[in-house]
């Protein structure tokens, strides 16, 4: 099967500066401005085939975010090769975040004043989903999330279960061929987890959309994993079954 990701040595060092406490370290670093340098993801090489569903493991501070948003290209690598559908993922091109898409567990794509509908509207246009399109994939995507009764709710009102069901369908709505997750059940019950992953299950058997999850929940991973990549202090400690 071809890989529809690539990552060789791929590097991330963050740049930041440290300030003292209270108003007297604020005064101090508009002085002078201490900067430090933390690597993040080191040297790591993978690749994802075409219908996988990877799991990304490692404990708090490992390097999974930053290397998702490399993938996504929402940071820039410091060093190394990265190829995401024959593109490199920080030009952020437009015809190639088409096809990819991305869910953070703790952020919101939703706005939280409007009902669900009003950003999905959004999504469409900024897509260029045709009506028929937007129509089918929003009626086929509400149906197996079960949150058709939810769309014209305020997002603010929903429970955390169903606004994450919500940021999936948000997600999903263009028919993206790769997608990646960031802790997509953080703080669900259980019930609310078995629900997403029933649906991440249907989404890659029966769509054959590929894709690539960080999780601290065993439960997720296995429940939904081929394969796991565990990366500690951003190094790859093991890739292979699960
Ligand atoms: N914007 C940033 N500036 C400086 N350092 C950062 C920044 N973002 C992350 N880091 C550091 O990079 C390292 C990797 O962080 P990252 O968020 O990728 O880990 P993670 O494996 O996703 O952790 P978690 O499981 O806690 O979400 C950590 O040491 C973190 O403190």
């Amino acid at each position: 099967m071809p890989a529809v990701v690539t990552v060789r040595d791929l590097t991330k060092t963050y740049r930041f500066h440290q300030q003292g406490a209270g108003v007297l370290g604020a005064l101090k670093s508009v002085v002078r401005r201490r900067y430090e340098t933390r690597l993040a993801v080191d040297r790591i090489s993978f690749t994802v085939e075409r219908g996988e569903f990877l799991g990304l493991l490692g404990p708090n501070g490992a390097g999974k975010t930053t290397t998702l948003k490399m993938l996504c290209g929402l940071l820039h690598p410091t060093s190394g090769e990265l190829n995401v559908l024959g593109r490199i993922p920080a030009r952020r091109e437009r015809d190639h975040l088409r096809r990819i898409s991305m869910v953070m567990g703790q952020k919101s794509m939703l706005w939280w004043d409007v009902p669900a509908m009003d950003s999905l509207l959004l999504h469409k246009d900024m897509y260029g989903m045709s009506d028929k399109d937007f129509r089918d994939s929003l009626a086929e995507l509400a149906e197996l999330l079960g949150v058709t009764d939810l769309l014209a709710v305020q997002v603010r009102k929903t429970s955390l279960g169903e606004r994450m069901r919500l940021e999936l369908l948000a997600a999903l709505l263009h028919r993206p061929e790769l997608l990646f997750l960031d802790e997509p059940t953080i703080g669900l019950d259980a019930e609310a987890k078995a629900r997403v992953r029933g649906f991440l299950a249907t989404l890659n058997r029966e769509r054959g959309t590929t894709i690539v999850l960080t999780s601290h929940d065993m439960g997720d991973i296995e429940a939904l994993c081929q394969r796991i990549v565990v990366i500690e202090q951003g190094r790859i400690a093991y890739d292979g079954a699960r």
